[in-house]
Formats: structure tokens, C-alpha cells, sequence
């Protein structure tokens, strides 16, 4: 069988919220092209409001788009919604266990859900892989919340499918879980399932995805690879530990310094502009002996600030 280049398309998608009697219609979404290839760990990046819920929501069938397309594994969600629907597994953002059941119950009763076969279910394998072996039995009420966000991502598993959709899958969650969350995560990526993620975590999204689309008010302000993300931006720091530690950050011409702990201090400065001579020769130049220095590259935090809150639009009072 021939396999999709991409595991989900979508071209020109918009969502309006009709308006009710209290709020006036909202456009969530304004024009969405986003292409998430194949075998990738994806990350959606967004601050609230951005439209992430709603983009997840049309994938998995729960909210109707107004316009454009969307295929899930080359499935166009419109023609083939069923099989579309197949070929992902959603965990959402609220934890919506069911407490009447065990989680051996909720995983055999999605599975029936799904038209799992009882001979091909591995509800005893994907309890233990999210480390709810010995819980297998408990009522879903005695878990704790990272217990149950587990529960839920074993459960969008059920069916085997080739993309699994994580919605802010970590919050609230320690973080020892959430590095045993991740780790499956990457295991069934390693496996070749697609993975499609929001977080509010930065760090996280460096650390675990190859590439990352930053949602803002309904559109797709960057999607590239990480790395590629990460160089748009053109500040760095130099982190200098002088012989003797200072207590006031130096004052250098043409640079911004912050004091750092220790007494060492960080100085800012842009790659097309000056290079770590210059700065070098700048903080020599204020008298002090260099012990030691570091380079920093910046961190999505700074990217993601940088594109959301200069993008064109950002300040338009309308689009709320
Ligand atoms: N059912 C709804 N009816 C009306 N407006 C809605 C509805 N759901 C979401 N919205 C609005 O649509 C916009 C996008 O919301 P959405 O939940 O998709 O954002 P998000 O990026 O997921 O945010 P968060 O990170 O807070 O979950 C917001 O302005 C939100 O208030």
C-alpha cells in the first residue's frame, strides 16, 4: 500500500462560531495550510485563543469546519470521514475519564468502539506501556490525574492508528510522568506513528519535535523545522564569568548585559550585526579579566514572542 506523504493536509481551513445570544460569531480559524509530514513528531504552538483546540477538533470530527480541506492520511475528512477518523487517535485536553469503569473496561470498550476484534486488542499491553499495569483493575476514580491522562492516551491508541493528536497533553501532569509520557510518545514515533502535539511547554516542543507550526488569532505565523526556527532568530548570548566575580552588570557600549548568578554576567548581542570578538573586546575594554565564556542560542520562548507579538495583525483590537 502506497503511504501518504503527509499524514494530515489541511488547505485554506476556516471555522466560524456562529454567534449566540451573548457573543458575537468568532473566526478561530482564518485560513489554515498546514502539511505535517509523515513520521514526524509535530508541534502546534500557540497562546490561548490561538485556535489549536479548534484545528484538533475538525481533525477528529467533533467540530464542523466552515471552509476548506482536510485529509487525514490521504483521506479527505468530507468524502471518507469514517476512515479519515481511523487513522487518528486523539487525546484531548480535558480529562474525560469514564469513573465507572476500569481502565481494562474503558480500553476493551473503546476498542469495541472502534470495531477492534477482541483477538487483536493489547489492552493488556498498552496499560502496561503507560505504566498502568497494576491499576488495570482499579476504579478510574482512584487514579490520579496523571493516571488518567495516561488512560487517556492508551485509549486513543486502541485501534492502532498511524497519527496520534496529543492536546496539551502534559499540563498538570509532574514531571517525572511527564518524561515517562514523552518517552512512550517518542517509542511510538520510533514505531513510525505520526505524533501531533500542543503544548504551552517551549522547551518541550524544542526538545521533542522535528518541526512546529506557531498558531496566532486563526493562522499559521511559522511552520518550519525546528532547527530552521530556531536560527530565524538572530540574538545570542555570551555568557561571561570574569576572574573576579561582579556585582553590578558592566556597562558595555552598544550591548545590552544582564547580571547572571555567580557573578558572572550574559550580553546580548545580534549575528548579523557583531560577533563574540566584538563583544570580547568590549568587556575587556571596561577593565575586567575573562575567567571563562559560553554561547547561548536562544530558545523557542524567543522565537515564539518574537512571531506572535510582532506579527502583522497582533495589535488589531477587531479580531477579538
Ligand atoms: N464553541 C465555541 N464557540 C465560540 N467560540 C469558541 C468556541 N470554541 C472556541 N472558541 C473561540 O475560538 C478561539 C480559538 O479557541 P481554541 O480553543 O481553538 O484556542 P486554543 O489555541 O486551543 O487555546 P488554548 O491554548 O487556550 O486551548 C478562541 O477565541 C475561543 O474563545
Amino acid at each position: 500500500m502506497d503511504l501518504p506523504e503527509y499524514a494530515i493536509e489541511a488547505q485554506g481551513l476556516i471555522k466560524t462560531y456562529a454567534a449566540t445570544k451573548t457573543t458575537p460569531a468568532k473566526l478561530a480559524l482564518n485560513g489554515i495550510d498546514l502539511k505535517i509530514p509523515r513520521g514526524s513528531i509535530f508541534g502546534l504552538l500557540g497562546p490561548n485563543g490561538a485556535g489549536k483546540s479548534t484545528f484538533i477538533n475538525i481533525l477528529a470530527g467533533l467540530t464542523r469546519k466552515s471552509a476548506g480541506t482536510v485529509k487525514i492520511w490521504g483521506r479527505d475528512i468530507d468524502e471518507r470521514p469514517r476512515d479519515a477518523r481511523a487513522a487518528i487517535g486523539v487525546v484531548p485536553q480535558e480529562l474525560a475519564a469514564d469513573v465507572f469503569f476500569t481502565p481494562r473496561e474503558s480500553l476493551n470498550v473503546q476498542a469495541g468502539m472502534y470495531g477492534v476484534p477482541k483477538a487483536e486488542r493489547r489492552t493488556a499491553e498498552l496499560l502496561n506501556a503507560m505504566g498502568l499495569g497494576d491499576k488495570a483493575d482499579a476504579y478510574v476514580r482512584q487514579l490520579s490525574g496523571g493516571m488518567k491522562r495516561r488512560l487517556m492516551v492508551a485509549k486513543a491508541m486502541v485501534h492502532n492508528p498511524p497519527v496520534l493528536i496529543l492536546d496539551e497533553p502534559t499540563a498538570g501532569v509532574d514531571v517525572e510522568l511527564r518524561r515517562q509520557l514523552w518517552n512512550y510518545v517518542v517509542g511510538l514515533n520510533q514505531l513510525g506513528v505520526t505524533i501531533v502535539l500542543t503544548t504551552h511547554y517551549l522547551e518541550e516542543a524544542q526538545e521533542l519535535c522535528d518541526q512546529i507550526a506557531i498558531i496566532n488569532r486563526g493562522e499559521v505565523a511559522a511552520c518550519e523545522p525546528t532547527s530552521t526556527l530556531l536560527r530565524r532568530l538572530d540574538t545570542r548570548n555570551v555568557v561571561v564569568t570574569p576572574e573576579e566575580p561582579v556585582t553590578d552588570v558592566p556597562v558595555l557600549a552598544g550591548f545590552e548585559t544582564k547580571l547572571r548568578a555567580g557573578g558572572s554576567f550574559a550580553v546580548t548581542y545580534k549575528t548579523g550585526q557583531s560577533s563574540v570578538e566584538q563583544v570580547l573586546a568590549a568587556v575587556r575594554a571596561t577593565g575586567l579579566h575573562i575567567k571563562d565564556i559560553a554561547t547561548e542560542d536562544p530558545d523557542l520562548e524567543d522565537v515564539f514572542l518574537a512571531l506572535t507579538y510582532d506579527a502583522p495583525g497582533a495589535a488589531d483590537p477587531t479580531r477579538d
